[in-house]
């Protein structure tokens, strides 16, 4: 893993901007996306810059069950309202957390990703250490799947919403197969309470009980950290 310390989330999002521009010149083609607060640094860089997107492809890591794509903590209205509105791409997929077929949904999700090769995929990191949607315990094989959110996912997203029982119980993801398949990954987190997901991360033992860990299996993985987020590393 290659990581790059900065002070704020502000240099973070322009240190994140340059990994991007970087594929970009490299002729990546598809781009593995994120929502969260983490990556809003990043795409404001992008959407301020001249960096054309219209002919390349992207993919979201993953969307609520059962939330309508207008509810303001949908993925597919944060995607639009931060990035696809000011920067559009050729074509953009996210999953359908409201198909009647999850199962169905699912697997078309995969056979998407396996169409679309992700050149460069961005991952934010649950502070118990999740990525994407992938909670701890979720199987290194997974592809798309549905998901039960843990109750500190469940409640460290409760900030977004009226109240903890408004956040939905279920969630799609990309799996850890699909993510690890990506040419290039880039990690970013930001304050100190990532500071031991990181830190289990870069650090630690590889284990299914902290997904991101996974990550240092793959040999092209950038980490962009803030100081407060690298806090606890040795
Ligand atoms: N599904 C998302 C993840 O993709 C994200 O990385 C994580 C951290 O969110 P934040 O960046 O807001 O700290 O939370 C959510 O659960």
């Amino acid at each position: 893993m290659k990581i790059i310390k900065v002070t704020d989330e502000q240099a973070g999002g322009k240190a994140g901007f340059e990994i991007f521009k970087e594929a970009l010149e490299n002729g990546a083609k598809t781009f593995g996306l994120a929502t969260g607060s983490t990556p809003l640094t990043t795409y404001a860089e992008i959407t301020a810059s001249d960096l054309d997107f219209s002919k390349a492809t992207s993919i979201n890591l993953d969307e609520y069950v059962n939330l309508s794509t207008d509810h303001d903590q949908s993925y597919h209205y944060f995607m639009n309202e931060n990035l696809f509105s000011k920067k559009p791409f050729a074509q953009s997929f996210l999953p359908d957390g409201n198909a009647s077929d999850l199962a169905a949904t699912t697997k078309a999700y995969h056979e998407i990703i396996e169409n679309h090769p992700i050149d460069l995929q961005i991952l934010g990191i649950g502070q118990n250490g999740h990525i994407g949607f992938n909670e701890p315990g979720t199987s290194f094989t997974a592809n798309t799947h549905v998901v039960d959110l843990t109750d500190s996912t469940i409640e460290a997203n409760s900030r977004f919403f009226a109240s903890r029982d408004d956040v939905p119980a279920q969630a799609i993801s990309m799996g850890i197969a699909e993510i690890l398949q990506s040419k290039q990954i880039l990690v970013e987190a930001f304050g100190k309470n990532k500071a031991q997901a990181v830190k289990n991360m870069i650090e630690g033992p590889v284990t299914e009980d902290v997904p991101a860990s996974v990550l240092q299996n793959h040999d092209n993985v950038i980490v962009i950290i803030d100081e407060a987020a690298a806090s606890l590393l040795a």
